[in-house]
Order: structure tokens, then C-alpha cells, then sequence
């Protein structure tokens, strides 16, 4: 579980993080959405130990990071995965070479274990037949199961990811999202995903968070987010035909027929 109490955070005169706190669940995916602008990267580069936050707590299962030292931060650090926007591969290392990247930084594993271990993670996320393949010589869906399988390889406690679906069609990012779910659970990881997508919303959000303008303005889950009654919220998410589907699909279900208009009051 991740704990971020009272987060502030300033550019300059900019005040970027108006005092945000928030729970990022274990075992679950905890989405961060908002607009572009909203402060979605700064907060995770908070997380992360990117950025220093002028004021705040963040809490590591109960161990503030921002009084930890070195060595534990550093040791924190080996428990974070991370998938970035754009897989953020290297284009000169084979599939296989870029999953054994992190065991050859962080790890004592002797050859044959890391190359075991990145063959283990490799299958896990379907890409049994892609080892010795070049970034290049792959699908943007595949490169995103590369950078899944090199941010799980460390088994890490804590996962995020930027995105996971940018630059994906609608099924491969249905994929992508599954197999985040999938991860989360059966490694009990606490998952965070930054993302625009209303479709992982409702398939994957666990506990969501909604920023506006740097500060927190709703938190809750997929089953809630559509009854929510917050205004700015509403707006946000109703742009998406998909959600006003799925809350008209809920009310018919529960009041009998509901015309489309009435959805977004
Ligand atoms: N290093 C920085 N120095 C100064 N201002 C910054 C810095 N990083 C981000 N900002 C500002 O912080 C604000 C929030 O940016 P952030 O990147 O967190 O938004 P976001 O919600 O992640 O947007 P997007 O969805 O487009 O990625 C923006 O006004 C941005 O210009």
C-alpha cells in the first residue's frame, strides 16, 4: 500500500500539488485520470522519488520515503517497477537482453538464473517466441509486454505505468489492460496507472483517483464512477461515449428504460 498524505508541490510561483492526499491499495490497480495538465506526473514523479515534494508524506507500507536514506531509498527503488509511455525499450538489445537489463544491474543472479528468470516473466506475458527478436521487429503491442515483463522481472511490490495504452488499438489495449490486472493480483502488487482511458476505467479501475486543476476532486471505484454526483468529475468522463453507455446499460438494468439525455444530469 502506498499512503500519500498532504502532498504539495511548486514550480517556481506554480503551485502544481495543492495538498493531495490518497490511498494506493495493494493487490489492486489504483488509476490516476484527469486532464492533460492536471498534475497526474508530477504526483507519480513524487511516488517514484523523481521529484522531492515541498511538503507531505509519502508512505511505502508505512515507511515515508522522504525520510528514508540512501541505501533504503535505493533499496525501495528495486521494489518499483516501471512501464513508461512508449515501452521505452533499447532498440539495440534484443527482447530478451532489455527483460535482463534490470536483473544485471540490481540483481546477484549468476548468467543462467537471469536468463531463466527473463525466459519465466517472457512467457507469463505471452512472448514465448520473441526473445531474440530486435525492438524494431516487433508490434507496439508487443513492446508493451516486453517493458511489462522487464518492470515485473525484479518481482517487484510496487508497479506503475505510464499510459500502458497510448498508441495501442482499442483490443491490444484491452489485452494490455488484462494482463496489468492479471499481475497485479497474482503478485499481489500495488498497481498505479496514469492514464486517459475511460475504457481501463471501467475495466480495470480498482480505486480511481480524479485530479483537477492539482488537486484531488474525486476517489473511489468503477462501479461508482458513473453514479458520481461531482460535477467537474462528470464532465471529464462523459466526454466518453463509452461511459455514457455503460451508466445508461447500469440504470436500465437496475430502473428498467432510461433515455440518453437523462445520463448526464
Ligand atoms: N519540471 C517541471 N518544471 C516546471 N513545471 C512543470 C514541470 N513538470 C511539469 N510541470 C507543470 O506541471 C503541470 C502538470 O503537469 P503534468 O505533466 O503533471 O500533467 P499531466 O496531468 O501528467 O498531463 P498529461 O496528461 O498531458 O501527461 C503542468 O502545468 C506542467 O507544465
Amino acid at each position: 500500500m502506498i499512503e500519500l498524505k498532504n502532498i504539495k508541490k511548486s514550480f517556481g510561483d506554480k503551485t502544481i500539488l495543492h495538498d493531495i492526499s490518497a490511498v494506493m491499495e495493494a493487490g489492486k490497480c489504483n488509476l490516476i485520470i484527469g486532464a492533460s495538465g492536471s498534475g497526474k506526473t508530477v504526483l507519480t514523479k513524487c511516488m517514484v522519488g523523481l521529484f522531492k515534494p515541498d511538503q507531505g508524506e509519502i508512505l511505502y507500507n508505512n515507511a515515508n520515503m522522504l525520510q528514508m536514506t540512501d541505501d533504503e531509498r535505493k533499496q525501495l527503488r528495486q521494489q518499483i517497477g516501471m512501464l513508461f509511455q512508449g515501452s521505452a525499450l533499447f532498440d539495440s538489445m534484443t527482447v530478451e537482453q532489455n527483460v535482463m537489463f534490470p536483473l544485471n544491474m540490481f540483481s546477484n543472479l549468476s548468467y543462467k538464473e537471469r536468463k531463466k528468470r527473463a525466459s519465466e516473466v517472457l512467457d507469463r506475458v505471452n512472448l514465448k517466441e520473441a526473445h531474440h527478436k530486435y525492438p524494431a521487429e516487433i508490434s507496439g503491442g508487443m513492446k508493451k509486454r516486453v517493458g511489462i515483463a522487464r518492470a515485473i522481472v525484479l518481482n517487484p511490490k510496487y508497479l506503475f505505468c505510464d499510459e500502458p495504452n497510448s498508441g495501442l488499438d482499442p483490443q491490444t489495449s484491452m489485452l494490455i489492460d488484462k494482463l496489468i490486472k492479471e499481475i497485479t493480483a497474482e503478485y499481489d502488487i500495488t498497481t498505479i496507472v496514469v492514464t486517459h482511458d475511460m475504457n481501463s476505467v471501467m475495466e480495470i479501475g480498482d480505486h480511481i483517483m480524479y485530479m483537477h486543476e492539482g488537486k484531488k476532486q474525486w476517489e473511489g471505484s468503477n462501479q461508482d464512477i458513473i453514479f458520481s454526483k461531482n460535477e467537474l468529475l462528470n464532465n471529464f468522463i462523459f466526454a466518453s461515449e463509452f461511459l455514457q453507455d455503460a451508466k445508461q446499460m447500469r440504470m436500465m438494468q437496475e430502473n428498467g428504460d432510461v433515455p440518453k439525455e437523462e445520463i448526464k444530469k
